[in-house]
Protein backbone atom coordinates (compact mmCIF):
# COMPACT_ATOMS: atom_id res chain seq x y z
CA UNK A 1 0.00 0.00 0.00
CA UNK A 2 0.95 3.29 -0.81
CA UNK A 3 0.32 6.16 1.35
CA UNK A 4 -0.90 10.37 0.27
CA UNK A 5 -0.44 12.65 3.67
CA UNK A 6 -2.21 16.33 3.89
CA UNK A 7 0.54 18.23 6.08
CA UNK A 8 -1.01 21.50 8.46
CA UNK A 9 -4.22 22.18 6.18
CA UNK A 10 -5.89 24.28 7.84
CA UNK A 11 -9.48 24.67 7.85
CA UNK A 12 -12.50 26.84 9.03
CA UNK A 13 -14.80 24.94 11.11
CA UNK A 14 -17.88 24.89 13.57
CA UNK A 15 -16.51 23.22 16.55
CA UNK A 16 -17.09 23.62 20.44
CA UNK A 17 -18.73 22.98 23.29
CA UNK A 18 -19.51 26.50 24.13
CA UNK A 19 -21.96 29.30 23.23
CA UNK A 20 -18.82 31.54 21.91
CA UNK A 21 -18.04 28.11 19.56
CA UNK A 22 -21.23 27.90 17.90
CA UNK A 23 -21.24 31.47 17.34
CA UNK A 24 -18.74 31.15 14.76
CA UNK A 25 -16.11 29.23 13.32
CA UNK A 26 -12.50 28.52 14.25
CA UNK A 27 -9.55 27.41 12.01
CA UNK A 28 -8.92 23.52 12.37
CA UNK A 29 -5.35 22.03 11.57
CA UNK A 30 -5.54 18.86 10.12
CA UNK A 31 -2.66 16.15 9.19
CA UNK A 32 -3.76 13.30 7.15
CA UNK A 33 -2.19 10.08 6.04
CA UNK A 34 -3.97 7.85 4.24
CA UNK A 35 -3.26 4.27 2.06
CA UNK A 36 -4.01 4.26 -1.94
CA UNK A 37 -3.81 1.33 -4.33
CA UNK A 38 -0.06 0.82 -5.14
CA UNK A 39 -2.32 0.13 -8.73
CA UNK A 40 -1.87 4.06 -8.88
CA UNK A 41 1.63 4.31 -9.71
CA UNK A 42 1.86 1.48 -11.76
CA UNK A 43 -0.69 3.37 -14.45
CA UNK A 44 0.26 6.99 -13.43
CA UNK A 45 -3.30 7.52 -13.50
CA UNK A 46 -5.79 9.38 -11.24
CA UNK A 47 -8.43 7.36 -11.85
CA UNK A 48 -6.82 4.60 -9.78
CA UNK A 49 -6.22 6.66 -6.61
CA UNK A 50 -7.63 9.16 -4.29
CA UNK A 51 -7.41 12.49 -5.23
CA UNK A 52 -6.09 14.92 -2.51
CA UNK A 53 -7.34 17.43 -3.95
CA UNK A 54 -11.03 15.83 -3.56
CA UNK A 55 -10.39 15.06 -0.40
CA UNK A 56 -9.20 18.76 0.33
CA UNK A 57 -12.33 20.11 -0.82
CA UNK A 58 -14.59 17.11 0.84
CA UNK A 59 -13.37 17.91 3.55
CA UNK A 60 -13.78 21.96 3.43
CA UNK A 61 -17.03 22.00 2.46
CA UNK A 62 -18.54 19.87 4.70
CA UNK A 63 -17.00 21.49 7.82
CA UNK A 64 -18.62 24.88 6.49
CA UNK A 65 -21.51 22.90 6.81
CA UNK A 66 -22.39 21.43 10.26
CA UNK A 67 -21.56 22.10 13.86
CA UNK A 68 -20.16 19.57 16.31
CA UNK A 69 -19.61 19.70 20.09
CA UNK A 70 -16.26 17.62 20.38
CA UNK A 71 -13.16 17.21 18.28
CA UNK A 72 -13.58 13.19 18.49
CA UNK A 73 -16.70 13.52 16.95
CA UNK A 74 -15.29 15.70 13.88
CA UNK A 75 -12.48 13.16 13.69
CA UNK A 76 -14.76 10.46 13.38
CA UNK A 77 -16.87 12.41 10.83
CA UNK A 78 -13.51 13.08 8.79
CA UNK A 79 -12.61 9.42 8.80
CA UNK A 80 -15.79 8.47 7.61
CA UNK A 81 -15.68 10.32 4.85
CA UNK A 82 -12.44 8.56 3.57
CA UNK A 83 -13.92 5.46 4.26
CA UNK A 84 -17.50 5.76 2.85
CA UNK A 85 -16.60 8.42 0.51
CA UNK A 86 -13.17 7.67 -1.25
CA UNK A 87 -12.82 4.19 0.11
CA UNK A 88 -9.40 5.10 1.69
CA UNK A 89 -8.15 1.25 3.24
CA UNK A 90 -6.82 2.78 6.04
CA UNK A 91 -6.42 6.27 7.51
CA UNK A 92 -4.78 8.45 9.98
CA UNK A 93 -5.53 11.58 11.27
CA UNK A 94 -4.78 14.60 13.50
CA UNK A 95 -6.79 17.37 13.85
CA UNK A 96 -6.05 20.67 16.41
CA UNK A 97 -7.74 23.47 17.88
CA UNK A 98 -5.35 26.06 18.43
CA UNK A 99 -4.58 28.69 20.56
CA UNK A 100 -7.92 27.87 22.65
CA UNK A 101 -6.22 26.85 26.51
CA UNK A 102 -3.84 29.09 27.83
CA UNK A 103 -0.41 28.57 27.31
CA UNK A 104 -1.36 25.40 24.64
CA UNK A 105 -0.26 25.80 20.83
CA UNK A 106 -2.42 22.97 20.19
CA UNK A 107 -4.93 20.51 21.33
CA UNK A 108 -7.17 17.69 19.18
CA UNK A 109 -7.72 14.25 18.76
CA UNK A 110 -5.65 11.49 16.78
CA UNK A 111 -7.25 8.51 15.06
CA UNK A 112 -5.96 5.18 13.25
CA UNK A 113 -7.80 3.01 11.61
CA UNK A 114 -8.09 0.46 9.00
CA UNK A 115 -11.80 0.20 7.04
CA UNK A 116 -13.57 -2.99 7.86
CA UNK A 117 -11.62 -5.69 6.34
CA UNK A 118 -8.42 -4.13 5.89
CA UNK A 119 -5.61 -4.07 8.91
CA UNK A 120 -3.20 -1.68 10.30
CA UNK A 121 0.23 -1.19 8.33
CA UNK A 122 2.64 -0.16 11.30
CA UNK A 123 5.11 1.70 8.24
CA UNK A 124 2.76 4.66 7.56
CA UNK A 125 4.44 7.10 9.55
N1 LIG B 1 -12.23 15.65 25.08
C1 LIG B 1 -12.60 16.92 24.75
N2 LIG B 1 -12.52 17.88 25.68
C2 LIG B 1 -12.90 19.13 25.36
C3 LIG B 1 -13.36 19.45 24.08
C4 LIG B 1 -13.41 18.40 23.11
O1 LIG B 1 -13.80 18.58 21.94
N3 LIG B 1 -13.04 17.16 23.49
N4 LIG B 1 -13.72 20.73 23.78
C5 LIG B 1 -13.65 21.71 24.66
C6 LIG B 1 -13.99 23.09 24.30
O2 LIG B 1 -14.76 23.18 23.14
C7 LIG B 1 -12.67 23.87 24.22
O3 LIG B 1 -11.91 23.47 23.08
C8 LIG B 1 -12.83 25.33 24.18
O4 LIG B 1 -11.78 25.97 24.83
C9 LIG B 1 -13.19 21.48 26.04
N5 LIG B 1 -12.84 20.12 26.29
Amino acid sequence: MDFIFIEELRVRAWIGIYAREKAAPQMVELNLTFGVPDAAAEHDDIADTINYAEVIERIRSELAERHFNLIETLGEFVVKLLFDEFRAPWVKIRIAKMGVMKDVRRVGVFIQRGREGHSLPDTAG
